[in-house]
């Protein structure tokens, strides 16, 4: 058997044609929506994904606002940069790429940006709405997930999901996202403390990989037939590993792959919030 594969590359490729309507329509109202990107020193992984993420907004036709600093910022330089595109009328959302640079105090510059305008749903005011129920803007790789899932038809509702991985981007918001009454899943959150990970693994109906720790899901622990989503991203000599050992495709029933998978999700899932974040403002 050969797994059925959750193809993220063309449902993103779907999603960005849906939103390039909503923006010509905003753009009738003479609303031009605007992403913008804070990108800190010189990591190359860093700088190429924000690249990706400009490409995206050209092809959709949002407005692309890019700032860029040196490695050698100070806390107050890159505080600077958030309070002007918090004031930036043009720029309806807007992400500070991570990791900053060692050094710089992360958690403060996020508290700094304006809620409304956070296109990664990370600021602690979204991330405390999506605890409370209240419509906000949602972290992208879970909401991503999510989308990869419905437009897939695999059901969530009643299913057992096991994630491994507890940051915040993906592992620790996810659930937040699958048990709400509309996706009605069974979430357990694992991570490297946990005992008897295969145990867990091997009961799943989806297992979502997000550890960061290559090739970490063997066949072995998946039980045929279940949906499987490599979110991890390692590297080593050869290019990008991911959480999920490939020959898990032979077990699985879906599977995510890794490129091409998860992460075009989260660049559309960004294009969606900026998008109806300026349909809210133009509202
Ligand atoms: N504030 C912030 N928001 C983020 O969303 C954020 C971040 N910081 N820091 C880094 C991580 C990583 N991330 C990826 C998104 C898309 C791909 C992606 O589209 N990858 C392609 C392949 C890219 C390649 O080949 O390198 C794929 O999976 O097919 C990868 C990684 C967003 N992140």
């Amino acid at each position: 058997m050969t797994a059925q594969i959750l193809d993220g590359k063309a449902t993103a490729a779907a999603i960005k044609s849906e939103l390039a309507v909503r923006v010509e329509a905003l753009k009738a109202r003479g609303v031009q929506p605007g992403l913008g990107t804070v990108l800190v020193g010189d990591d190359p992984g860093s700088h190429s994904y924000v690249r990706a993420k400009h490409r995206d907004c050209a092809q959709v036709g949002i407005g692309s606002i890019q700032r860029e600093l040196p490695a050698t910022a100070t806390q107050q330089d890159v505080e600077d940069v958030v309070r002007e595109l918090n004031a930036d009328p043009a720029c309806h959302g807007y992400i500070v790429q991570l990791p900053l640079p060692k050094g710089l105090d992360e958690n403060r510059v996020l508290e700094l940006m304006d809620p409304a305008k956070d296109a990664d749903g990370l600021h602690p005011v979204n991330l405390g709405r999506l605890v409370l129920g209240i419509e906000g803007p949602l972290p992208c790789t879970p909401n991503g997930i999510v989308e990869l899932l419905r437009r897939h038809k695999v059901e969530t509702r009643g299913a057992d999901v096991v994630v491994i991985g507890r940051g915040i981007t993906v592992g620790r918001s996810i659930g937040l996202l699958l048990t709400r009454r509309s996706e009605n899943a069974t979430v357990t959150l694992t991570h490297t403390g946990t005992r008897d990970l295969a145990e867990h693994l091997r009961r799943a109906d989806i297992i979502v990989a997000a550890a960061g720790v290559p090739h970490l899901v063997r066949p072995e622990d998946v039980r045929p037939g279940a949906t499987v989503l490599d979110v991890g991203v390692s590297r080593d000599a050869n290019g990008l590993v991911g959480d999920v050992d490939p020959a898990v495709a032979e077990v699985a029933g879906w599977l995510s792959p890794n490129p091409g998978g998860v992460g075009p999700m989260t660049r559309a899932m960004l294009l969606s919030n900026v998008v109806e974040a300026a349909e809210r403002a133009a509202r």
